[in-house]
């Protein structure tokens, strides 16, 4: 229905050759009105069939009482159709979540597409530069589906021939504004397909309380907040290294705080310690009794416990040579986890510039060496620049809370993340509404998660560290807090 039929331009071209009366005018051949009707109708028909095929609950809504009205009179229509709303209103007031799943959220789907998308869909596509007008004609991207979940609206879109990801991503800005929506994300669904997300309202703009202290010790993935979807953040730790960056106030210690929370049980039976370094002197030293003696904060002390870490690594390689590839925690061999708050106070600004050296060298050896072995490392900072830390690298798992800047987000998230949705300098500066909200970027996919950590507060950590004695290891059923 966008399309212009040929000819409308061509009629109107007029040549003249230079200092001459002679004018050329191409020949139009004239479409004849009932080919031209014939393929309105055909389409229209298509368009049916489509809707019909898509839509089914949404076109049944709108066509049943239609076609009972013209069969009989509308006061009968009415009478027959009542119970229908009435019955989906009965459903659901009883089960909310099935009646959203198989009705609600299919016809919200569809007004969403005529109203918001396919009515937008021609204007955008233009003015974004999206779409291409070549010879008189319009060619523009198709819009295929489009799908509703509680928080956001969910379009596939079949690129135009030729066109990259590339073109979509650098337009995230006008197609949100275009479709009225706070921010876009795309992601490829297939080749030439894209899924666009478009959230209607954020579900992590209120805060989360500290999640509950798992059950039976676990070294991961461990649930530590919540995902945009809903679903629960689930963070490996154990064989993998993670970076958290994110300005001051950003919540990098409601990262630390639920790992540990979570790694409780865990710690609570000797499977796993966790080793802290607290140059700060601020956010570690809250729970120290859960670290005992594996706690450091000067930078001596701090280079110490890393050289401890690098020996434990290397006894561990040395005797795990030949016999296994990969690490089980046991209380012989539990997983260490080294957590250091504020990493560039031990490397860039470190005035001691051998205490710095060897500092980054045991940091670089532990990120390259230690995750087969049971050692990981979690580090956070505020200034992701190489010249801070020049090893962010070494750290598969990445996540971006709050930043200052636009170009920090692709530091730490690695290239592209921004364009694909991970607006981290975009995150609200008030803490009841942005901090510990993050984009989380895995090994494993180039796809930016939108999540929030679950706060912490002082006294969940004074709680958890209430009662705990270092180096005594409980029972692994019996690690549990109240
Ligand atoms: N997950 C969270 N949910 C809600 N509020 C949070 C969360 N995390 C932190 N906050 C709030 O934000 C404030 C700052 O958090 P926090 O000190 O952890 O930030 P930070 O990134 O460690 O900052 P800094 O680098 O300055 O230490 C906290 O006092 C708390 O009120």
């Amino acid at each position: 229905m966008f399309k212009r039929l040929p000819g409308d331009e061509a009629r109107n071209l007029v040549t003249t050759t230079p200092d001459t009366a002679v004018v050329f005018r191409p020949a139009v051949v004239t479409t004849p009105a009932i080919i031209t009707i014939v393929i309105y109708t055909w389409r229209l028909l298509a368009g049916l069939v489509r809707a019909i095929w898509r839509h089914p609950v949404a076109v049944t809504t709108a066509s049943t009482p239609a076609t009972l009205a013209l069969l009989y009179d509308w006061q009968t229509a009415l009478l027959l159709s009542t119970p229908v709303p009435a019955g989906l209103a009965a459903w659901a007031l009883t089960d909310r979540a099935s009646f959203a799943r198989w009705v609600g959220y299919r016809l919200l789907a569809w007004w969403r597409l005529v109203w918001v998308y396919r009515r937008h869909w021609h204007p955008v596509m233009t003015v974004s530069g999206l779409g291409r007008h070549l010879r008189g004609r319009d060619y523009l991207p198709r819009l295929d589906k489009v799908t509703c979940t509680s928080w956001a609206d969910t379009v596939t879109v079949r690129m135009l021939d030729g066109q990259a990801l590339k073109d979509w991503t650098d337009r995230t800005d006008h197609l949100a504004h275009g479709f009225g929506a706070p921010s876009c994300r795309v992601t490829v669904a297939r080749a030439g397909r894209l899924t666009l997300t478009f959230p209607r309202r954020d579900p992590l703009a209120t805060p989360l309380p500290a999640l509950p202290i798992p059950a039976a010790p676990t070294m991961g993935p461990i649930e530590i907040g919540k995902q945009e979807d809903g679903q629960p953040w689930q963070l490996k730790v154990h064989g993998t290294h993670v970076l958290v960056a994110g300005a001051t106030g950003a919540g990098k210690g409601s990262i630390i705080w639920s790992t540990i929370r979570a790694l409780l049980p865990a710690v609570r039976a000797g499977l796993v310690e966790v080793w802290a370094l607290d140059p700060k002197l601020m956010e570690l030293s809250f729970g120290r009794p859960l670290f005992g003696d594996r706690y450091a904060a000067t930078p001596q002390e701090c280079a110490d416990l890393l050289d401890q870490a690098v020996t434990v690594m290397q006894s561990r390689a040395a005797r795990f040579a030949g016999l296994q590839r990969s690490h089980t925690a046991t209380v012989e061999d539990p997983f260490v986890l080294v957590v250091v708050d504020e990493v560039a106070f031990l490397t860039a600004y470190q005035a001691d510039r051998q205490l710095k050296q060897r500092i980054s060298a045991a940091l670089a050896t532990l990120t390259t060496q230690g995750r087969a072995v049971g050692i990981g490392v979690m580090a956070a900072l505020q200034d992701p620049r190489k010249e801070v830390m020049n090893i962010r690298n070494l750290f598969p798992d990445k996540i971006a809370l709050r930043l200052d800047e636009s170009e920090q987000v692709d530091m730490v998230l690695g290239d592209g993340a921004r364009d694909r949705g991970a607006l981290a300098d975009h995150i609200s500066p008030v803490p009841e509404l942005g901090a510990g909200v993050g984009y989380v970027r895995l090994e494993t996919s180039p796809d930016p998660i939108r999540v929030r950590a679950a706060y912490v507060s002082d006294d969940d950590i004074r709680d958890m560290a209430g009662g705990h004695e270092p180096g005594h290891h409980m029972p692994a059923d019996g690690g549990r807090a109240a």
